[in-house]
């Protein structure tokens, strides 16, 4: 139990990290919470909410991933090298593919109510 909470106080302290020192993460959470605004003035489901939720969680999740590499890139050596720029670059990838899609389905989600209640069509 004792290694439960020391692996969990660590898995915190490694969110706290992230969210200190990547501007990235905090623009993930402030669109989330923009988001979850829009979604509760509009009043999305259950199922949509689980939808946005999952999204949420898989764009800030790859961020902190994304953040984890580039740490251990650095750590590993500052110098240029082409398999940094790489693992750098393809980490930012899987970030940017999350990102379009949560972008797509919060679209599709939020765009027809909105356009209800502002054009009430
Ligand atoms: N050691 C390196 N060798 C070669 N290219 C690198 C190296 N480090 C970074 N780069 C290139 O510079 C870009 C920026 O790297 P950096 O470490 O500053 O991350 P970042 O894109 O600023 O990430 P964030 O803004 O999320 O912190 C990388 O995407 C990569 O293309």
């Amino acid at each position: 139990m004792r290694r439960f909470i020391a692996s969990l106080r660590a898995a915190f302290a490694g969110i706290g990290y992230a969210i200190r020192t990547q501007r990235h993460v905090r623009i993930h959470l402030t669109a989330a919470l923009l988001v979850s605004a829009a979604a509760i003035w509009l009043e999305l489901t259950t199922i949509e909410w689980a939808l946005l939720l999952v999204l949420f969680a898989l764009v800030i999740a790859l961020e902190i991933v994304n953040t984890a590499i580039e740490l251990t890139i650095d750590r590993i050596g500052l110098e240029r090298h082409p398999l940094a720029k790489a693992a750098k670059d393809t980490a930012a990838g899987a970030v940017l593919i999350a990102v379009i899609f949560a972008i797509g389905v919060g679209l599709l989600l939020l765009g027809p109510p909105m356009w209800h209640q502002m054009f009430g069509k």
